[in-house]
């Protein structure tokens, strides 16, 4: 088939590249002609591991092109994915004001019937306001053409994009169309050749189960940091809770790990647009509401934690910071937990060596200057080298080399032996036997001396 994805972000590109793998004609739009120039070149703009081969293969067997004209796409396909942000407004709901562009511009360029498909995560009803736009913009140029729009909502995630893509749990393809319904399935159809992963619904149905996954496994993360919170409290390790529950199958292990907060382009904006919608219909979104409160305090956890061991003024200390990016696996940094904790840690002058297998030029380009300039923040050339004469490890992302770190190394290099766990990935007592203190989230604290190992909250001294 020969199609048009405009927005070459994340989805967009993902999108293309792996259309194109399956043996389509696929031309990618941007209005970013940076974007579009790296790409021609066959160099993703992201971080996605694999990404990059596959966009060059496909390339090279003239699959796969790069423009900036939609205009021009128009002329040869009849096929559109868009494929845009849909970054938050200011109060929360989603700015569709790229979504409405590209359809005001395909209401002036086409010049065929055409089917339309929205893969961006948009608000339910979206698809019939993109449709009344394409049309009115027609009827302008009285060019009498049958448009279908689709809400076809993606659910890849960041760091394992394209095996989401190319192995999909199941497709949502939301359409009252039968041709389009038809064209879709055809276009999906090598990923769905041993089960049925197509699941076909009305466009509104669509748009609205895009929002209802993301706010239900942003509510399992939210649930769970709650309990964990609870756990340190009453001297319960939450990670034997976890394990606990996550092997009932009603329950499952996916999205309860407990940690510093949810982040990423996808989790918070969606469930602030959600509970938005029910807003503007005059609903109280309670559960909503209260997994997004969480999820804030949740990003204050390890600056709490880190000032009730040292007090307020962390003007001299000095921090080893491993993880940038708001997950493994990726160079993402909106909403990433490392920020917000950076933010509450520079505020009280603390001095802070990061590291991040990949999102550290992201790091530079878009954290404030000041952070830099001032020295508050520094980019360490490795993991151990971020460690040298810090009074304490924080991990905030678990990227996977950091998971069974050097603990001689690190306690070599480190002026005192302490470790904030964002992430729960390290084994108390193994790190209390090394002489490390530690603190995880939701585990309590443990000290060097294995008879004082304690969950914080157990016993009526807080072991320090
Ligand atoms: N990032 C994810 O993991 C993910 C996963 C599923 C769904 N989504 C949703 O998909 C959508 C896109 O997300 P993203 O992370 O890929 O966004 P992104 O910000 O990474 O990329 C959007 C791209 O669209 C381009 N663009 C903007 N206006 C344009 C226009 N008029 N014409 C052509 N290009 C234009 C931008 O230049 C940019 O390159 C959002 O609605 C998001 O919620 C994202
Ligand atoms: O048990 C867990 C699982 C995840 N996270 C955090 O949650 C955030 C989001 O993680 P993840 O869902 O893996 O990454 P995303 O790329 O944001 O993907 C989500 O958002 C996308 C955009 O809508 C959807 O397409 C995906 O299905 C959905 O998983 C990250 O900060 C993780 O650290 C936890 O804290 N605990």
């Amino acid at each position: 088939m020969n199609l048009t994805i405009i927005g070459t972000g994340y989805v967009g590109l993902v999108t293309g590249t792996c259309f194109a793998e399956m043996g389509n004609q696929v031309t990618c739009v941007d209005v970013d002609a940076q974007k579009v120039a790296l790409l021609r070149q066959a160099r993703s703009p992201i971080f996605e591991p694999g990404l990059e081969e596959m966009l060059a293969r496909n390339i090279e067997a003239k699959r796969l092109r790069f423009t900036t004209s939609l205009k021009e796409a128009c002329q040869q396909s009849d096929l559109f994915f868009i494929a845009v942000g849909t970054p938050p407004d200011q109060d929360g709901s989603a700015d569709l004001q790229h979504v409405l562009q590209v359809a005001r511009q395909l209401g002036e360029f086409l010049e065929r019937d055409a089917v339309v498909v929205d893969k961006s995560t948009v608000p339910v009803g979206t698809a019939q306001m993109v449709k009344e736009t394409i049309e009115h913009h027609l009827e302008h140029r009285g060019a009498d053409l049958t448009i279908e729009v689709v809400s076809n909502p993606e659910f890849l995630k960041e760091g394992a994009a394209i095996q989401d893509f190319m192995k999909p749990n199941r497709v949502i393809i939301g359409t009252e169309s039968p041709g389009a319904r038809e064209r879709l399935a055809e276009l999906y159809a090598p990923f769905n050749r041993n089960h049925q992963r197509l699941l076909f619904m009305g466009t509104r149905d669509a748009e609205m189960t895009k929002y209802a996954a993301n706010a239900m496994l942003a509510t399992k993360i939210s649930f769970m940091n709650e309990i964990a919170h609870l756990c340190e409290e009453l001297g319960v390790d939450v990670e034997h809770v976890r394990q606990g529950i996550g092997s009932d199958e009603r329950i499952g292990y996916h999205f309860i790990y407990p940690g510093c907060g949810y982040g990423g382009s996808c989790f918070p904006k969606d469930v602030r647009a959600l509970s938005q919608m029910a807003r503007q219909r005059g609903l109280e979104p309670k559960i909503l509401d209260a997994v997004e409160a969480r999820n804030r305090a949740q990003k204050e956890r390890l600056a709490q934690k880190i000032v009730a061991r040292y007090g307020e003024d962390l003007r001299q200390l000095s921090f080893g910071l491993w993880g940038l990016a708001f997950k493994p696996g990726t160079d993402d940094l909106r909403e990433a937990p490392s920020r917000a904790l950076l933010e509450q840690l520079i505020a009280r002058g603390a001095r802070i060596q990061a590291y991040d297998p990949v999102a550290m030029e992201a790091a530079r380009a878009q954290f404030p200057p000041s952070w830099f300039d001032d020295q508050h923040l520094m980019l360490a050339e490795h993991q151990y080298a971020a460690l040298e004469g810090v009074d304490a490890l924080i991990l905030v992302t678990e990227w996977k080399p950091f998971r069974h770190p050097d603990l001689a190394a690190m306690g070599r290099l480190m002026r005192h032996r302490v470790v904030f766990d964002g992430r729960n990935q390290y084994d108390p007592h193994q790190l209390a036997a090394a002489g490390f203190e530690y603190d995880a989230i939701g585990r309590g604290t443990y000290v060097t001396d294995a008879a004082l190992m304690i969950p914080a909250g157990s016993g009526p001294e807080q072991p320090r």
